[in-house]
């Protein structure tokens, strides 16, 4: 089986895929992350998935490679990652005392054209804090690097009233859909280095 690379710079999704032990290398998708205004957030999550994993199989043509992507769905806004503290706490505002989707989509490329993609949603309810409590969690510094400003497998569980799907989906990729892609594809798995 030609290598897989996992198509990201996430520290989260790294740790998803050290637990499942497949052996993969990651690269930096180093893509432009627009897309076009007013896309809904499962479509655009897909077209970014497939922009990273196809950046880099540009790079590596021979191997195969998993890109993904992450949008927060609260009502009719869509969050990404905040870019400072007070963003953070704007996001978590929007979703403390409410329900939001977590949608994130899979891209999976391989040599011969093959190509495999989904899209996985959770739904996430949080308890209503008051606001000294919110900012003790804003403290921690969970809210960096992560698209709701949270680490629901972290302190932020304790946010954290009812969780409906995939809970890995929500740290940055839906294990239950990679490990079906991989299936798929081919891959082994316990196999000795
Ligand atoms: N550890 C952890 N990370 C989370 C959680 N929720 C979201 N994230 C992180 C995972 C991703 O790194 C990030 C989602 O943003 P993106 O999909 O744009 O990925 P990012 O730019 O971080 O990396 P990549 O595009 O894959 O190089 O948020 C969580 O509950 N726990």
């Amino acid at each position: 089986m030609s290598e897989l690379i996992l198509a990201s710079t996430s520290s989260a999704r790294r740790a998803l895929m050290d637990g499942l032990g497949v052996p993969y290398r990651t690269k930096a998708p180093g893509v432009d992350e627009h897309v076009p205004a007013g896309l809904p957030a499962d479509e655009a999550v897909r077209m970014l998935a497939v922009r990273k994993a196809r950046a880099v199989q540009e790079r590596h043509p021979e191997a195969w490679v998993l890109g993904a992507d992450q949008l927060v769905e609260v009502g009719s806004d869509v969050l990404g990652k905040p870019r400072d503290r007070d963003a953070a706490r704007a996001q978590l505002q929007r979703l403390l005392g409410n329900t939001h989707v977590i949608h994130t989509a899979v891209c999976l490329l391989g040599p011969g054209g093959h190509h495999s993609e989904t899209v996985e949603d959770t739904r996430l309810t949080f308890f209503p804090v008051p606001p000294e409590e919110l900012e003790r969690y804003l403290d921690t510094g969970e809210w960096e690097g992560c698209a709701g400003s949270y680490r629901v497998e972290g302190r932020g569980q304790a946010l954290l009233q009812k969780l409906e799907g995939d809970r890995t989906n929500v740290q940055g990729l839906p294990m239950l859909s990679v490990v079906r892609l991989l299936r798929q594809a081919g891959f082994d798995f316990f196999v000795r280095p």
